[in-house]
């Protein structure tokens, strides 16, 4: 199989060009883990498959590091539109790309004649608890108080598609993430698992980011992140509209305009390109 290595912000992933899925293997999910693995496989938060479509120019399908399905993916469908314009495989400015979150559209965002950034639009997000989807009371979840290991957390639930639980903290440095992140990812409050954001306050156009993925742990960056920081800002009244998010990896522009739907801007990169075999056991 011939897959190229890309990354937002070092959120990393690995891209299959699959056309009709007919060269996939049947289980994907130990494709992605075996792939993803940093030591025995070639190494990324997630293996990004790229499948015909019917009803948009492509179909992305991500599957996390640990081999579950994620429904969306923001640095990933940036790298995406990259690849297809720079390949010349959809040489549109705007590419319509169908996800289980729906179908998003990138835009390519030109510099000298280089792809320089790539601004996506994530839709509306969607915060009605059942939506995340969270245990509970009807109604939005903002602010909430939520228990952990003797510990409460005033959460934000926000979904893009895939779930979020955005916590403010005076200090992001200080948040010890892979001891809480495991605990709030898992925790029975999300039926179907939450992404956890630990976000710091700078200006109300500002603020930094640490982040837990669900089924991949502690990444660099995560697109989906950094919008539903950015919407849960504005509805602690923490942050304006438009906000700059700064992640360990690098930064991400995201507004919630007044039509309701989010839009991100930032990089994409690509590493390199190689070939995977898939040994079959005997
Ligand atoms: N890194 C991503 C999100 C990937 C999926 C996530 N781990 C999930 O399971 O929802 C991003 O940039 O949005």
């Amino acid at each position: 199989m011939f897959f190229t290595k890309v990354h937002g912000l070092g959120n990393d992933f690995i891209l299959i060009n699959a056309g009709t899925g007919e060269g996939l293997p049947d289980d994907c999910s130990t494709l992605a883990r075996e792939m993803c693995d940093r030591r025995f496989g070639i190494g990324a938060d997630g293996l990004v498959l790229l499948l015909d479509s019917e009803v948009a120019d492509v179909r992305m399908k991500i599957i996390n590091s640990d081999g579950s399905e994620a429904e969306m993916c923001g640095n990933a469908i940036r790298c995406v539109a990259k690849y297809l314009y720079e390949h010349g495989i959809v040489r549109k400015d705007e590419i319509k790309v169908e996800t289980l979150a729906g179908i998003m559209v990138p835009q390519i965002i030109h510099n000298n004649g280089e792809v320089s950034a790539v601004r996506v639009d994530m839709g509306v997000p969607r915060l009605a608890r059942a939506d995340i989807p969270m245990l509970g009371p009807v109604g939005q979840v903002i602010n909430e108080p939520l228990e952990v290991a003797g510990q409460t957390f005033n959460v934000t639930a926000v979904s893009m598609g895939n779930p979020h639980c955005v916590i403010f903290v005076p200090d992001v440095a200080a948040v010890p993430l892979s001891e809480i992140g495991p605990l709030l990812e898992t925790h029975p409050s999300f039926p179907r698992k939450t992404n956890v954001e630990f976000v710091q306050t700078v200006s109300p156009g500002e603020v930094r980011m640490v982040v837990w993925e669900r089924g991949a742990g502690p990444t660099l960056a995560c697109g989906t992140g950094a919008c539903a920081v950015a919407v849960a800002g504005v509805l602690n009244g923490y942050t304006e509209k438009k906000v700059t998010v700064h992640l360990p990896g690098g930064s991400l522009f995201i507004e919630w305009a007044d039509n309701g739907r989010v839009f991100m801007t930032g990089p994409a990169e690509e590493v390199f390109n190689g070939e995977y075999t898939v040994y079959k056991q005997p």
